[in-house]
């Protein structure tokens, strides 16, 4: 084990050998989160990890967030992401070097501002949906998790596939989606145990098994979404325009029609197409769900914000109750400070891992080839430096005036890798959100409850969360 300049710095003991790895023995997630807080505590916010030969170098300060996800070499994602790749293959968020470059290149105008414009109409069907559901609970409490993450999941089913996970009530389409919930969370299982992590015994196990029949469902139902839309088009329907679906209404565009386009320009072949769709499921779909889940909790318990909130969509919308349009999600600018607040509070991925695969500099220290560098957001975004009170949720801070440092807040990352998806994704939370506080009031169960949280690849509540929602006025 040569020297590295990275064993100069603090951190847990490093035993001969083994390092630090008897620390992390049987933790689970919530304890590892802990584990890691406290650690931060004690080193600051440059410590490093060693277990056996792996070095694995935390940050949690803006200058060096800068550096390392800013650098245009050291691009390639840290080894815990390797789990993914039977289900994501080499789509955006795995894949390094020149296919993520290319790839990059063709799905970036996925999200340009008019496709973001037509993916609305689709939003605002599935906020409209998720407000009735939640008038059925008539003023109950509402364990937000499960509602939320099936408003994310049928509003990104329909704007990556085109396909109603919600209205098709075939076995295939309930099959999958108990599937997607299923597989993300097996996935994440095995990323936190360590005895898992081998491919053999995890294939013998009955959670490999379960993983194997989630995939394959998973993957047979993108191939025949894919084959039948690939198909409509070649027979020379307009798809996006005219071709209805089985309950007449007309089909809009989708993110897969774009990279159909992309294939036709040779510039993307079909098993490509399968990794992006399944990517965009993946990565679109729980990130927004738990972004959601924090601010509905956030706003339910604090009146004064949830009056602004509700003034700001007065002022728009006054009396009338159309539905949004992207002008109008545009002048929501409390809102959106509401929602970034919340990302400040709780980011959907708290950290974000690098393989170093080239050596560079962090100010006098040399990173070498083969470390792993680990970027803590949620440290990063409570760094009372950065931001007063760093606990208090205070969605003023986003108001008044610049942040202290551009890479103080980086909830969808920063630098080339940042989140390809993050205007989609701060459309469709003050979408719904504001959909949801033009109907209701909302109260918390327990005012001043938090729940404890856990770190997979996710932030997420270990508790379920639940509020009330109030109607506003009878319709
Ligand atoms: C609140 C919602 C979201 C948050 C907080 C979020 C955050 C992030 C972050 C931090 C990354 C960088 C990950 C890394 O470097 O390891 C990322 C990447 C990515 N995100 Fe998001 N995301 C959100 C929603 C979405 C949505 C809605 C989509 C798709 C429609 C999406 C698609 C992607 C993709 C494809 C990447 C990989 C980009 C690349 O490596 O070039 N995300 N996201």
């Amino acid at each position: 084990d040569e020297e590295n300049p990275l064993d100069s710095l603090p951190g847990p003991e490093r035993k001969p050998i083994i390092g630090a790895a008897l620390r992390f023995v049987n933790l689970n997630t919530r304890e590892m989160f802990i584990k890691l807080r406290e650690y931060h505590a004690m080193y600051g916010n440059r410590f490093v990890v060693k277990i056996f030969k792996r070095r694995v170098l935390h940050l949690s300060n803006e200058k060096d967030a800068e550096v390392v996800l800013s650098h245009s070499k050291n691009i390639k994602k840290s080894k815990g992401y390797t789990f993914l790749s039977p289900w994501l293959g080499s789509g955006l968020l795995l894949s390094t070097g020149f296919k993520w470059h290319s790839r990059r290149k063709i799905l970036t105008p996925t999200f340009h501002f008019n496709i973001l414009k037509s993916f609305l109409e689709i939003i605002k069907d599935k906020s409209c949906d998720l407000v009735k559901r939640l008038e059925e609970y008539r003023g109950e409490e509402v364990d937000l998790m499960p509602v939320i993450s099936d408003f994310t999941l049928y509003t990104i089913c329909e704007t990556a596939m085109g396909t109603q996970l919600d209205s098709d009530k075939s076995a295939e389409t309930k099959e999958y989606k108990m599937a997607i919930l299923q597989i993300a969370s097996l996935l994440l299982n095995r990323l936190t145990k360590v005895w898992l992590h081998n491919d053999l015994i995890f294939d013998q196990l009955t959670v490999g098994r379960k993983f194997q029949k989630c995939l394959k469902q998973v993957h047979s139902f993108a191939h025949n979404v894919i084959v039948e839309r690939k198909r409509q088009r070649a027979s020379g329907r307009d798809y996006s325009v005219v071709a209805e679906d089985v309950f007449g209404r007309k089909k809009r565009l989708a993110m897969l029609d774009l990279l159909l386009e992309a294939e036709e320009k040779n510039e993307i072949d079909f098993e490509g197409i399968m990794d992006e769709v399944n990517t965009f499921m993946f990565e679109g779909h729980d990130t927004t769900a738990v972004a959601l889940t924090f601010s509905l909790m956030l706003v339910a318990e604090d009146d004064q914000v949830q009056d602004r909130i509700y003034k700001e969509l007065q002022g728009i919308f006054g009396d009338s109750d159309r539905r949004p349009t992207i002008s109008d999600v545009a002048e929501m600018k409390y809102l959106e400070a509401v929602v970034k607040e919340t990302l400040r509070l709780y980011p959907s991925v708290p950290f974000i891992a690098r393989e170093i695969t080239e050596d560079f500099m962090l100010d006098d220290l040399n990173i070498k080839k083969g470390s792993e560098v680990v970027v803590h957001i949620y440290d990063l975004h409570r760094r009372k430096e950065l931001f007063a009170d760093p606990e208090k949720f205070q969605p003023d801070r986003f108001l008044n005036g610049e942040l202290k440092h551009p890479y103080s807040f980086v909830p969808f990352s920063a630098g080339p890798r940042n989140c390809i998806g993050q205007r989609f994704a701060m459309l469709e939370m003050k979408c719904v959100l504001s959909e949801i506080c033009r109907s209701f009031r909302l109260e918390p169960r327990t005012k001043g409850w938090r729940p404890t949280l856990v770190a997979e690849m996710l932030l997420r509540p270990n508790e379920p969360i639940h509020v009330k929602f109030i109607k506003r006025k009878q319709s």
